[in-house]
């Protein structure tokens, strides 16, 4: 895939520190960074905080409490009563840090050192303390110092990572300073946009700071932040000449007995996003539910294999794993799919069944969709170490079984072999039973209508997650339920105006 033009590149923070290093080599002066990095941080603060009287800034020893000095003297200048508790005493910095703190004491800004006894209080928190040169969790005495930033339920603007953060995964090993927004700077980084961090980092706001990652050759990033404009980009309108024949034939392969809801989600959203024909295998029960709801869906209860050969074989894509269970009825239906060699989307329990019985398989043509806990099967450890690297998962992922992985989970991450997307959409309201169903039929269903499996993996996580902020901002988060993404979803897959043949003539 080629890269798109909107979405924004993510860093690792080694990476972060050699665009720096460069910037600063270009233009030879560290300090102007540090400066613009404290000017914008400030700009920030004055447009979410207007009218603020008085701030309390913890500066850490290194740059990134430089910083912060930054922001104090620039607020002191404004007349904002400042209160500055310093981690590491001035006289101890060195280099821009120690001059920014210089700035801050001609700006009347008065450093008390950290202690125990401290009781932080202020209209705001701006937390300096660790930027993008921490290592392991927080040391005394920062850990305490960020327990005493959350325990003072004062808003809290992060400089550049939220304390506590590890900025290349999102892994929180012990405390992070839960901030109400992050400003970053000169890279975004990968980790306030994954996993466990998004439960602090707030708003996040990019300040490049005159800095454009992409001229400076070399450093490739590590991820791309999706963009709503990709979504236009991939799903342009129909031809008018359209013939159902072109937008695939997905065949959904689910619901062993009793679990019947799963095929019907899952087939509904195949549909929903525009798969030219949506034929459902599923055990007999579930027909004439599915045919009484979806009489577009060619529904057949499957007795064994024969009749299952039959159906993948018109298929041009096959979506299994919603509700196919464990026993005999997934299994057959499993190896069915996997022996017949089609395009398919795999998800759920065939998941499961795959990570207990292949052992060698790899394939470039599917999709696999784990949530953090089937990730962990596929991959032989424990969902909390899939959790503390989701990058490295999703790659140790795609590496043993080829194809796309879509990691699942707050900040889902897509991986085809090539490039890594991050979408930045969904909210926790999807945190309920079905929203992986939904999930697998809309990437099959967009499978037939973009230019890859890889596509429609990216396009269709990033589809869906938007379906459901849409939902959410009508009637929100709680009690979300999957079966209400479907109409944002239609909507969502026609981001064009439509056209007919009568606005032409
Ligand atoms: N001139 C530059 O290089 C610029 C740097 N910038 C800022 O500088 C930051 C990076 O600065 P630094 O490289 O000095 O690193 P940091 O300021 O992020 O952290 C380094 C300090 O934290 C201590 N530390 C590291 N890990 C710790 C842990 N787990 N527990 C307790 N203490 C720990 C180190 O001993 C050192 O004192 C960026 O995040 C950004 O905020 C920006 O000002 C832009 C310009
Ligand atoms: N807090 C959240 N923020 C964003 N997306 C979420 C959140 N919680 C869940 N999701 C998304 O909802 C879907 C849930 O999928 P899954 O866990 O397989 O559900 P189920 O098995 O119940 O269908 C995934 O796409 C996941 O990324
Ligand atoms: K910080």
């Amino acid at each position: 895939m080629t890269a798109s033009s909107f979405q924004r590149p993510l860093y690792l923070a080694d990476q972060v520190r050699e665009l720096d290093r460069r910037a600063i080599d270009a233009e030879g002066d560290g300090f102007a960074l540090m400066r613009r990095a404290g000017e914008s941080a400030y700009e920030v603060l004055c447009a979410r905080w207007p009218g603020i009287r008085r701030v309390c800034v913890l500066c850490g020893g290194g740059n990134n409490g430089g910083d912060g000095y930054i922001v104090a003297a620039l607020a002191a200048a404004d007349g904002v009563a400042v209160d500055l508790v310093a981690l590491k005493p001035v006289a101890e910095l060195e280099g821009d840090a120690r001059r920014a703190a210089e700035l801050a004491a001609e700006a009347g800004v008065v450093p008390v050192a950290w202690n125990d006894e401290l009781t932080l209080d202020g209209e705001l928190m701006v937390d300096a303390m660790l930027g993008t040169g921490a290592h392991g969790a927080p040391r005394p005495p920062y850990a305490a110092a960020i327990s005493e930033v959350n325990a003072s339920g004062c808003p809290v603007m992060a400089l550049d990572a939220p304390s506590g953060v590890d900025v290349d995964t999102g892994h929180i090993e012990t405390e992070a300073v839960a901030a109400t927004l992050t400003v970053t700077f000169v890279g975004d980084k990968l980790g306030l946009h994954t996993g466990a961090a998004l439960d602090v980092v707030g708003d996040v706001i990019y300040a490049p700071l005159g800095v454009d990652p992409r001229s400076h050759g070399g450093i490739a990033p590590v991820a791309w932040l999706q963009t709503r404009q990709d979504l236009a980009r991939a799903l342009p309108p129909r031809r008018p000449g359209s013939h159902k024949g072109i937008y695939g034939h997905v065949l959904v392969v689910a619901g062993a007995p009793g679990m019947g809801g799963a095929a019907l989600m899952t087939s509904e959203m195949v549909a929903r996003v525009g798969a030219g024909k949506v034929s459902l295998a599923t055990d007999a029960a579930h027909v004439s539910a599915s045919l009484t709801r979806f009489p577009e869906i060619m529904a057949r209860g499957v007795r064994g294999a024969p009749d299952l050969e039959a159906m993948i074989e018109s298929a041009d894509t096959v979506a299994i794993g919603p509700g196919i269970g464990n026993g005999a009825w997934g299994q057959a239906a499993l190896r069915s799919v996997l022996d017949a060699g089609k395009p398919c989307v795999v998800d759920a329990d065939a998941l499961n069944l795959l990570a207990r019985e292949e052992s060698g398989i790899h394939r470039d043509d599917w999709v696999l969709t784990p949530h953090p806990g089937e990730a962990g099967r596929l991959l032989g450890i424990s969902t909390a170490e899939v959790e503390r690297d989701r990058r490295d998962a999703v790659i140790a992922l795609q590496r043993r079984w080829g194809g796309t992985v879509v990691l699942k989970g707050a900040g889902t991450l897509v991986y085809d072999g090539d490039r890594l997307t991050l979408c930045p959409f969904g909210n926790p309201g999807m945190a309920s039973g079905g929203m992986g169903d939904a999930l697998t039929g809309i990437i099959a269903g967009l499978s037939g209508q973009l230019a890859s499996l890889g596509e429609a993996a990216r396009i269709g996580v990033l589809l869906h997650a938007l379906a459901a902020d849409a939902a959410a901002l009508d009637a929100g988060e709680r009690g979300l339920l999957a079966t209400d993404l479907a109409s944002y979803a239609r909507t969502l897959a026609n981001p064009q105006p439509v056209s007919s043949h009568a606005d032409h003539a």
